[in-house]
C-alpha cells in the first residue's frame, strides 16, 4: 500500500479516538452537574456572595441568623444569633414575671376575704412592706386601700382587683416617658466631624455584679433586633474578664466591640474611642460599659464624672443608665442616689426581677431619684431584657 493511505488512515483513527474522548468528558461534566456537583466555577463565585452578606458591624438585621464575618476577628467567623422580636420578648418576660409571684396577688387574696380584721390590714402592710415599696408609699396606699374598702363591697373579687390595679398603675406612673433617647445628637463644638457624626450615646453604670456588661449586650441585641447599627465600648478595665465578657457578646450579637488591649487602660480613653469609633463607621447608637468596683467610692465616681465628660465632647450623652439589682432592695437605693449625684442618670435598668417578688422597688426607685425604670431584666437569657411597661408589670404582680 502507498505509504500515504497509512499514514492518512493513522490520522483518521487519531482523530475519530480524539472526538469520542471530548465527547466522553463533556457529557460527564453535564451529568455531574445535573447532580448538584458544584463545577469549579461555582466555588469561584461563593465567596463573593458570602462578602456580600451584612456584616456583622454595620447591618445587624432582625432574623440574620446566618454565619457571618465575626466583628473584629479577622479571618473568624463566628455564628451571630437572630434576636427575639420585642413582641415576643415582651410576653414571655410577662409571663415569667407572673410566674415569680408578685406581692400584688397576695395583697388581693387578703383584700377579697371581705370584712377586713385589724390582722389582715396589718398582713397587707407587711406584705407591701416586704415588697420594697417604702414607708411613706405603703402608708398612702393602706389609707386609699382602707377608704375604698369601707365603700365597696370586698368579697367581690373583680371590684377589689380593679381599684388594686388602679392604685398600683398611679404608683408606677404610666405617663413618664421611658423610651431611649436615640436620636442622633448634634456633634459638640470642635469635635470633627469629617470622619462623621457622633452616633446617639448611652453610658451604662451601677455597683459591681448588678448585670451592667450583661445588660450591655442584651440592650445592643434589642437595638439590632430594631435595625440599629451598634458599638460597644468596654471602660470597665478594672476587671480584665469584663473587656472579655463584652467582646464574647460583641460576637454573639454581631456588634464590634472597642477595648484597651491594655489592662487598667483609661477607661475614658476607650470609651472616646468607642464614640470615635461609631462616628466612623455611621453607627445609630454607642454602648459603653464601666466599671463598678473601684478602690473607693470617690475614686469610682470621679472616673465616671471623667468618662461621661470626654464622652460629652463628641456630642452629649443621650442616656445614662443606672443598672440596679431589684433583689437588693433599699441597699440599691443608697447606691443610686450615689451615682444619680455623680453621674446624672436619665433612666434605671432593673435586673434580676425574675429572682424577686419585691417588685415595689420599682415604685421607689422612681420616687427617689425622680427618674423612669426603662428597661427590665428578668434572667440570664440573651432575650430577657425588655422595655418595661407599666400595664403589663401590674398585670404580672395581680396575676
Ligand atoms: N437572674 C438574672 N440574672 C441576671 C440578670 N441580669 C444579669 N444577671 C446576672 O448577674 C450576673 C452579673 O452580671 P454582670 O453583667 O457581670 O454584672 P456587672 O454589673 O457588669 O459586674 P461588674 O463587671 O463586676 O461590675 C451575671 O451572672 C448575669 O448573668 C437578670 O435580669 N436576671
Amino acid at each position: 500500500m502507498d505509504p500515504i493511505y497509512v499514514v492518512l488512515a493513522v490520522l483518521a483513527v487519531f482523530l475519530l479516538l480524539g472526538g469520542l474522548w471530548l465527547y466522553t468528558r463533556r457529557r460527564r461534566g453535564r451529568l455531574s452537574q445535573d447532580r448538584g456537583t458544584p463545577s469549579p466555577p461555582d466555588r469561584d463565585t461563593a465567596p463573593t456572595e458570602r462578602g456580600q452578606e451584612p456584616s456583622g458591624t454595620s447591618s445587624g438585621q432582625a432574623g440574620v441568623a446566618p454565619p457571618v464575618e465575626a466583628p473584629g476577628g479577622p479571618g473568624g467567623v463566628a455564628t451571630v444569633e437572630a434576636p427575639e422580636s420585642i413582641p415576643g420578648r415582651m410576653q414571655r418576660l410577662r409571663a415569667r414575671l407572673a410566674g415569680s409571684g408578685g406581692f400584688g396577688r397576695a395583697v388581693l387574696a387578703v383584700l377579697s376575704r371581705g370584712d377586713l380584721s385589724e390582722e389582715d390590714w396589718e398582713e397587707i402592710e407587711d406584705t407591701l412592706l416586704t415588697a420594697d415599696l417604702g414607708l411613706d408609699v405603703t402608708t398612702a396606699l393602706m389609707e386609699e386601700l382602707r377608704t375604698q374598702a369601707r365603700v365597696l363591697d370586698t368579697t367581690d373579687p373583680q371590684a377589689v382587683r380593679a381599684v388594686l390595679r388602679d392604685q398600683l398603675l398611679t404608683l408606677v406612673d404610666p405617663t413618664l416617658d421611658r423610651s431611649l433617647s436615640l436620636d442622633r445628637p448634634i456633634p459638640a463644638e470642635g469635635f470633627d466631624t469629617s470622619s462623621g457624626s457622633p452616633a446617639a450615646a448611652i453610658l451604662m453604670v451601677g455597683v459591681n455584679g448588678t448585670g451592667k456588661t450583661t445588660t450591655c449586650g442584651k440592650l445592643a441585641r434589642v437595638l439590632v433586633a430594631q435595625d440599629k447599627t451598634v458599638v460597644m465600648g468596654a471602660a470597665d478595665t478594672f476587671r480584665a474578664a469584663a473587656a472579655e465578657q463584652l467582646a464574647t457578646w460583641g460576637e454573639r450579637v454581631g456588634v464590634e466591640v472597642v477595648r484597651s488591649q491594655r489592662e487598667g487602660a483609661d477607661p475614658a480613653s476607650v470609651a472616646f474611642d468607642a464614640v470615635r469609633r461609631a462616628a466612623e463607621q455611621g453607627s445609630d447608637v454607642v454602648v459603653v460599659d464601666t466599671a463598678g468596683r473601684l478602690q473607693n467610692k470617690a475614686g469610682l465616681m470621679d472616673e465616671l464624672g471623667k468618662i461621661k465628660r470626654v464622652m460629652d465632647r463628641a456630642a452629649p450623652v443621650g442616656e445614662v443608665l443606672l443598672v440596679l439589682d431589684a433583689t437588693t432592695g433599699q441597699n440599691g437605693m443608697r447606691q443610686a442616689q450615689v451615682f444619680s449625684e455623680a453621674v446624672g442618670i436619665t433612666g434605671i435598668v432593673l435586673t434580676k426581677l425574675d429572682g424577686t417578688a419585691k417588685g415595689g422597688i420599682v415604685v421607689t426607685v422612681q420616687k427617689e431619684l425622680g427618674v423612669p425604670v426603662k428597661l427590665v431584666g428578668l434572667g440570664e437569657g440573651a432575650d430577657d431584657l425588655a422595655p418595661f411597661d407599666p400595664e403589663g408589670f401590674v398585670d404580672a404582680l395581680l396575676a
